[in-house]
């Protein structure tokens, strides 16, 4: 089992504390790290408990194959993993155990099977963006490598590794790994980006957790975002299949955990059938971006160099929750100075005031977001507290959260992004002196509880 390297292990692990001057990145008991009051911060990056990691053990022939496409040129921009850690001396040295990011980025596609995510993986490879793309193809049984993949004629595949039978999510995960580091050793510099196409059945968190749990892909690789392709003709069928207690609904988890989402095959259905279903969608995930699209036909910028899990872009997301730029209907009213939640249940209300005739609740229940908007300064103790506990005790439970908070204390704002038990948190920004201290977070995960969440954060604020 890969494990992080000791020196970002070496950390006390005893008391939940989450906002804090170290950058680390660990496993173990959790441990959040918020800002000393008065000092300076930095980064810190943390899991919260134990991974599972995948079994070492190969399957005889699973389900990967590699190559690299190349079109034009382009150079390569490094970003830093996270903004402004101006730092105190101890804090420098912790920061240094986190690698710069001049990490490939690498983007999962996702999507039901027959959604489309091959069709958009050849449009992403025959169109001039100037990448080199590295690609990391799962199927499960045989398939012809040669035919499947057109942009592999087209583009030219310097190398190509394929292996069969697995799926991504579950048995082969090993492989991922070990593909994605000999496709840094043999081939860095040769390639800019990084795409896996996942199987149709295959649920995205392990393979996100993969890029923070096993040290050669998290030194080497960042992951940037996870692309979510929909086939908006059958996927209702998948979203509203109710699956035994513990068996997860692959099509729901593919959406929950999107950064994008394409609903495609529009040319296939009525402009009322896609607007309902991006209903359905948005019930489940209300941070994700949201395009229709047809034979995933979509600007590349929206698909590739999204960070997704970049610091930076926090408030960008926190701020566009609700706010598809696709479908404005979408937006939330928030009330800035009432601190309140926006659920699933809230959304099924709105939609609701716009057509009432459309009782369009069957997607699986428990998997929706929360969100949190309310104006003022958070105690840093109970923060601390507040959020320990819950990864602690629900960390199964969260898919994904991201959120900007106002620290009693703290010049400026802090922000976070975690996956399950990952978290990833920094101060970004100042504060600016006539702004509102707004805190924002957004929650996706299953059987949330809307009010016990606001409760705990309402708690928390001065
Ligand atoms: N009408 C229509 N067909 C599409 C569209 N996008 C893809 N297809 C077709 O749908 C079929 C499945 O597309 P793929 O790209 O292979 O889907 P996939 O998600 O990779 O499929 P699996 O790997 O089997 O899960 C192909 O025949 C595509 O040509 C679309 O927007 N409209």
């Amino acid at each position: 089992m890969a494990t992080v390297p000791a020196d970002m292990r070496a950390v006390p692990l005893a008391v939940a504390k989450l906002f804090s001057t170290t950058a680390l990145r660990f496993r173990g008991p959790f441990r959040l790290c918020l800002p000393q009051v008065g000092k300076s911060s930095a980064a810190v990056s943390a899991t919260v408990r134990d991974y599972k990691a995948p079994s070492k053990a190969m399957p005889a022939a699973s389900g990967f194959r590699s190559s690299i496409h190349k079109t034009a040129m382009s150079r390569y921009y490094s970003r830093r993993f996270s903004s402004n850690a101006s730092t105190t001396e101890e804090v420098w040295e912790a920061t240094t155990n986190i690698p710069p990011d001049d990490r490939i980025p690498a983007t999962i596609i996702t999507g039901f099977l027959g959604a489309g995510k091959t069709t958009l993986l050849n449009h992403i490879l025959t169109a001039d963006h100037g990448k080199r793309i590295a690609v990391i193809e799962n199927e499960f049984g045989e398939v012809d490598i040669d035919g499947s993949l057109v942009a592999v004629k087209t583009t030219g595949a310097e190398d190509i590794v394929m292996l069969n039978n697995g799926c991504l999510c579950c048995t082969v995960r090993g492989d991922l790994v070990r593909m994605i580091s000999e496709l840094v050793k043999k081939k860095k510099g040769k390639f800019d980006h990084i795409v896996i196409e996942t199987t149709g059945l295959a649920n995205p968190s392990p393979i996100i957790q993969t890029f923070y749990s096993e040290e050669h892909v998290f030194d080497h690789v960042k992951l940037d975002g996870v692309v979510t392709i929909v086939d908006a003709k059958h996927v209702r069928i998948h979203l509203d299949e109710k699956k035994p207690d513990g068996v997860v609904n692959e099509a729901v988890e593919q959406i929950a955990y999107a950064d994008r989402i394409l609903v495609n095959k529009t040319d296939l259905v009525s402009e009322p059938e896609v607007s309902l279903l991006i209903k359905k969608i948005k019930n489940i995930n209300t941070m994700a971006l949201l395009k229709r699209t047809s034979y995933g036909k979509v600007d590349l910028n929206y698909v590739l160099g999204i960070g997704g899990f970049d610091l930076e872009r926090i408030e960008s997301i926190v701020e566009a929750e609700g706010l598809n730029h696709d479908h404005k209907e979408f937006k939330l009213d928030y009330d800035h100075h009432d601190g309140h939640d926006h659920h699933d249940h809230h959304q099924h209300d709105h939609d609701h005031k716009q057509d009432s005739n459309k009782h369009d609740h069957t997607h699986d229940p428990r998997v929706s977001s929360v969100s949190i908007v309310c104006e003022g300064s958070l105690n840093l103790d109970k923060a601390n507290m507040w959020l320990g506990t819950l990864l602690m005790e629900h960390s199964d439970d969260i898919y994904r959260m991201k959120g900007l908070l106002s620290v009693d204390g703290m010049e400026e704002r802090f922000v976070f992004q975690g996956v399950h038990d990952i978290f990833q948190g920094s101060p970004d920004r100042l504060w600016g002196s006539d702004e509102p201290r707004i805190n924002k977070i957004v929650f996706i995960g299953k059987n949330l509880d809307a009010e016990e969440l606001k409760k705990g954060f309402k708690a928390c604020l001065l």
